[in-house]
């Protein structure tokens, strides 16, 4: 077991049979057991132990997720379908017995939902399509679907994908890391303090990032904005300031290339933060899917407490990248003024709301107010779901944002695209006014480790060689080879298809200098 993996807390599940679900028990998993099935180690050998033992169950032979019966095969079955607080169902042969929980979910409850697909044939993940369309026309109130060039697949809902709904919001579109976005932000460093060799030493300088940031009072005046306090108690709070999990990082870029006036200028060193609402986002989640179900009415007191608790969470996540901004920044440009006071404003970011009006309204710099030509009728409330998209229109305004980043991965370009809304794509409605957030995984996370692992040291992928690639801090061995950039799609094909649709312009790109995911801060080195 290796050492970072020992450091990761289990996952917590249940287990239950199949042909008599009250016959139940908890059970951990350690963070080392294999997803791969076919593993001396493996998660589905434990789980069969365990279901032998604790359930008497005397020959276990199929694995199924309680309320949406997907069965678990294969690896990525494996990978997708255990989370905490999952309830696995145990047969000893037979199929999977029970309802499907989600409320309101019929197989044919929208057949005529449109669905949008901007990704090319080239990079099409056949069970993201099926996750896709299969989605679109069963939850209930769906009127538009997309998918995005980055689409793959999620445990069973797509990720990459867009999806407009009327009456009815399915906060499970949305996921648990609510508020998930990016922001640039400006640093005073200069493209020669982190070329080459000196990436190296700026590298090193970022120290301090982990863990909670100063005291419980400073972190609650941080989450305070216009609107009031966004903080939801210690038990989130606490983790402020940190990037987590996932495919989060903060990374040192240059702006290789751009066109002028898009609010970058070429050769400028940057700060991109990717991160969320950490475990307050997920906590909503839970809450509100915690009987199993998909999708809340809109004039519900559930819907509506879901809505407030989603919006404070999106306060939440965009709090919390501006403090790993401060944090890095301040390594960097010590007595900055700017930083001392904390907030800079000088940044592009994607920001969520969910509510929308649809058809979407672009608005005009000259008038945010009237509505353009181009939107055939008033809207009606609608709620846009994103998950693995940003949206290219600023909430309150309807303007559209000038810039937005896709990143590729820690080794590749950040492509800069500016959102468009050409009639082709019916003004930015056919690609539901949101663009691919980044290029997407092409390897799930345990097939980059087993196979990278074989073909690479770690220590070749976290040094810049021969003009690519970028001084990576990442103190977690897993995680080297798993966001390898090889376990992501093409940002340039991904950015192609955006461009090929007419949702967006590439006006630019950065390369990263130094890309910060993770480190141990006690006492180890890279
Ligand atoms: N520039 C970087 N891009 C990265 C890195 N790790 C991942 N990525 C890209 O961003 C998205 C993350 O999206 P998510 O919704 O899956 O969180 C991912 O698809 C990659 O394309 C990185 O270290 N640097
Ligand atoms: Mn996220």
């Amino acid at each position: 077991m290796s050492r970072q993996a020992s450091r990761r807390p289990p996952t917590r599940i249940t287990i239950a049979l199949n042909a008599r679900q009250t016959q139940r028990a908890p059970l951990l998993l350690p963070a080392n057991a294999s997803t791969d099935p076919s593993s001396p180690t493996s998660i589905r050998k434990l789980v069969f132990k365990a279901a032998q033992a604790k359930l008497r169950i005397g020959k276990p032979s199929r694995v199924f997720v309680a309320g949406f019966g997907a069965e678990l095969v294969g690896e990525e079955d494996w990978e997708r379908g255990v989370r905490n607080d999952v309830s696995l169902l145990i047969s000893a042969g037979e199929d999977y017995i029970g309802v499907i929980r989600d409320a309101g979910v019929h197989p044919k409850a929208n057949p005529t939902c449109p669905i949008h697909n901007l990704a090319s044939a080239a990079a099409l993940d056949e069970h993201a399509l099926t996750q896709l369309r299969t989605t679109a026309h069963s939850l209930p109130g769906l009127v538009h679907a997309v998918g995005q060039p980055n689409l793959h697949p999620g445990t069973k809902f797509p990720i990459g994908a867009v999806f407009v709904s009327q009456r009815w919001i399915h906060p499970p579109l949305i996921g648990g890391d609510i508020g998930c976005g990016m922001a640039w932000y400006r640093t005073r460093l200069s493209r020669g303090q982190v070329e080459g060799d000196r990436g190296r030493k700026v590298a090193e300088k970022l120290r301090g990032m982990e863990g909670a940031w100063r005291t419980a009072e400073a972190r609650e005046r941080w989450l305070e904005d216009e609107w009031g306090m966004c903080g939801a108690g210690e038990e989130w709070d606490g983790s402020v300031g940190t990037i987590g999990a996932g495919n989060h990082f903060a990374e040192i870029q240059v702006v290789e290339e751009v066109e002028e006036g898009c609010g970058l200028a070429e050769g400028e060193v940057v700060l991109l933060v990717r991160s969320g609402s950490r475990g307050y986002g997920s906590s909503i989640l839970k809450k509100y899917t915690a009987e199993g179900q998909v999708s809340l009415k809109e004039d519900s007191a559930e819907a509506k407490e879901y809505l407030k608790e989603h919006d404070s969470a999106c306060r939440w996540a965009k709090a919390n990248r501006n403090l790993i901004a401060l944090r890095f920044l301040s390594c960097l440009e010590p007595g900055e003024p700017a930083w001392s006071l904390g907030k800079k404003d000088a940044h592009v970011e994607d920001i969520h709301d969910a509510r929308t009006k649809w058809p979407p309204v672009v608005a005009t710099s000259e008038d945010t107010n009237e509505r353009t030509a181009s939107s055939p009728s008033p809207g009606i409330d609608a709620y846009i779901h994103r998950k693995g998209a940003a949206p290219t229109l600023s909430p309150g305004t309807c303007l559209p944002l000038s810039i937005l980043p896709l990143p590729g991965s820690r080794g590749t370009p950040t492509l800069i695209l500016a959102p468009q809304f050409p009639s082709s794509t019916s003004r930015g409605l056919d690609n539901a006014v949101s663009l691919a957030h980044g290029a997407g995984r092409s390897m799930s996370r345990a097939k980059a480790l087993s196979t990278l692992s074989q073909k690479y040291q770690a220590s070749s992928l976290l040094e810049p060689r021969g003009g690519k690639g970028t001084w990576v801090v990442c103190e977690a061995k897993d995680l080297v080879f798993e966001k390898a950039a090889e376990a992501y799609k093409d940002v340039e094909a991904v950015g192609a298809n955006l461009v090929a649709f007419g949702a967006a312009r590439r006006v630019g790109w950065c390369r990263a200098r130094v890309s910060y995911k993770c480190r141990d801060e006690r006492g180890g080195g890279r």
